[in-house]
């Protein structure tokens, strides 16, 4: 599991140590991980292994990024490494400078960075006299260098990079896409211009090979869009580690995943180990109940309770004999949890169904169609952390719109604003509908809903590692499928998730049983490799994900 932390947070774990006099000594121990890093990408990219003869450019900011940047660069000039720092703010770190410096490196200035960024800014005296290097002999730099290393801006930055260094950025990002041979890109701490704390990337950033992070990962390393531009993640303890407190968003990686997913003991039985109602399909769109209940059936569900008209019925059965089909309504039936919603549109006795499934007590995955009726539902009160919402961005735009309507928010964000911030809005759709949200794209996001009342804090996890193949018609029923089985499970055993941490217990466990879900689902989409996946095919593959398990 990788906890990450905004930048406050790891500030404030530093701040003792700052205040203390340790700020220096912090701050070279950053700069020698970074360092150690670029020494394995500048080996790589020599063919003898060396790192004599081997180039980096250093792009300096005006703060302790740079700082670090600086430093680092000292340490690659140590082992024999040409080094080139291009200063792009008004000032720069005094004794990274220096260090830099002694060592025989080469410091520029880049031209027109301060007049860009403000007219009036003069450069500091102390970096006054370096000679200045225009945009473009800055590209013919970068782009002939083996390593670059992006230290313009790290946690005090607010907003994206400006004036000059954005149009550096831009040019070089343009000489990439033409030449995919270029230098390996490194970033220090978090790739230049992404907010550390939502992972917003406002163009232009340097997309980085790896980033090299201090004390802890950041939010920006494990959430979209943030996490694309960052490459291989390291993270340098420095000291700060015992001091933080706890993380904002909690990463689950595949082992995380696989240790925790809940496992019948001898004891269970069909109902002890979770029955699935599934109210999904139509007979206008009856692949959405087969492939929904198809991977509940591959996930290990212990039973499965389909609700639905004679034809879907048929159809269910055709593909998974399992299932107890009938065309009962929810209060009818007795069951653990609930999956209502895929391929439900236009259909009056699926529709009260779904009705039914968000008014009922139990824990429900809502899905597709059940999303607007839920969030129509907020308009009466809280929907409650067992109801897990699913949305991708345009379904969340829908979700914000009614909540909108309702006087519930007064910011409706469209589809680009969620998909460029999405750990803010599936935290905020969390707190503000009750339930907990899990927000679907480039890392899969799930926030429980908290309850400032009850002083109960939210959770916060991302999954990542997904297939882009999965992008396709049905992969959504098929996810959906996945979270019922593992929260009828979890409905049955409140506890069973409580070995990721004491967050798994009461509410936090339907995050957590969501995050496993679509972790799982995850872990499907590359089983074979990358290509293709149709849904079905990936509902076989969760049986082989769960099978490769050690217990
Ligand atoms: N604390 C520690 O002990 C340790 C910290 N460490 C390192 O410190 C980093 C945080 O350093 P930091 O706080 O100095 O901020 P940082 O991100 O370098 O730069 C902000 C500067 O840039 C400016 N600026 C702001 N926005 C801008 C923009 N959009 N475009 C252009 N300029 C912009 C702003 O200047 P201003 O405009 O306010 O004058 C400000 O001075 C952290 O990421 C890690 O690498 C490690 O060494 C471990 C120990
Ligand atoms: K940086």
């Amino acid at each position: 599991m990788i906890d990450a932390y905004t930048g406050a947070s790891v500030r404030a774990a530093e701040q003792p140590l700052l205040d203390a006099g340790y700020g220096d000594i912090l701050m070279r121990r950053a700069a020698l991980g970074l360092s150690r890093v670029c020494e394995t990408h500048l080996r790589r990219a020599n063919r003898k292994g060396l790192l004599s003869g081997t180039t980096a450019i250093i792009l300096v900011g005006s703060g302790n990024n740079g700082g670090d940047g600086l430093w680092a660069g000292s340490f690659l000039r140590r082992a024999g490494v040409m080094v080139t720092a291009i200063l792009t703010g008004s000032k720069a770190h005094p004794q990274g400078l220096k260090a830099l410096r002694a060592l025989g490196g080469s410091v520029v200035r880049l031209e027109g960075q301060d007049e860009a960024s403000d007219p009036n800014a003069e450069p500091d005296a102390s970096i006054a006299g370096f000679h200045t290097v225009d945009r473009g002999q800055a590209l013919s730099k970068l782009t002939s260098a083996h390593l670059v290393v992006d230290a313009v801006l790290g946690t005090g930055a607010s907003g994206g990079l400006r004036g000059e260094v954005a149009a550096l950025v831009q040019d070089f990002n343009a000489f990439q896409r033409t030449s995919p041979t270029g230098p390996r890109i490194v970033a220090c701490d978090v790739v230049s211009g992404v907010d550390a704390d939502t992972g917003e990337a406002p163009e232009p950033v340097l997309k980085a090979h790896a980033t090299v992070t201090f004390g802890a990962a950041k939010v920006a390393h494990v959430v979209a869009p943030g996490e694309q531009v960052s490459g291989q993640l390291t993270v340098i303890p420095i000291g700060i580690e015992e001091r933080l407190e706890d993380p904002s968003v909690f990463r689950l990686e595949a082992r995380d995943i696989l240790k925790a997913w809940p496992r019948p003991t001898p004891t269970d039985t069909k109902y002890t180990r979770g029955v699935l109602g599934v109210v999904a399909g139509t007979p206008s769109y009856p692949g959405a109940a087969i492939m929904s209940t198809n991977a509940a059936v591959n996930s290990g569900a212990g039973m499965i309770r389909f609700l639905g008209d004679a034809t879907t019925r048929g159809m269910v059965l055709a593909q998974s004999p399992e299932v107890v089909c009938s065309d009962d309504q929810p209060w009818d039936v007795h069951v653990q949890a609930w999956l209502a919603g895929p391929g439900v549109a236009d259909d009056e006795s699926q529709s009260a169904r779904v009705q039914a499934v968000i008014e009922s007590p139990e824990p429900a995955v809502l899905d597709a169609g059940a999303l607007t009726p839920a969030a129509q539902a907020v308009a009466d009160g809280r929907l409650g952390a067992q109801k897990i919402l699913t949305p991708h961005a345009g379904e969340l735009e829908q979700v914000f719109e009614w909540l909108k309507g309702f006087g519930v928010t007064d910011d409706a964000p469209d589809r680009d604003r969620i998909e460029a911030a999405p750990v803010h809005w599936a935290r905020e759709a969390a707190r503000l509908t009750g339930a907990t949200v899990l927000l679907k794209g480039a890392t899969t996001i799930i926030a429980s809903p908290g309850s400032d009342e009850d002083g109960v804090e939210q959770v916060c996890l991302s999954i990542g590692q997904a297939s882009p193949w999965l992008a396709t018609a049905g992969s959504g029923d098929t996810l959906a499928g996945i979270l019922g089985t593992v929260v009828a499970h979890v409905a049955e055993h409140p506890d069973a998730l409580r070995n990721l941490g004491a967050w798994a217990r009461e509410d936090g466990r339907w995050a957590a049983a969501a995050a496993l879900g679509a972790g799982v689902h995850a872990l499907a989409s590359r089983v074979d490799g990358e290509g293709p996946v149709p849904p079905t095919v990936l509902a076989a593959n969760v049986r082989k994900v769960l099978r490769t398990t050690r217990q």
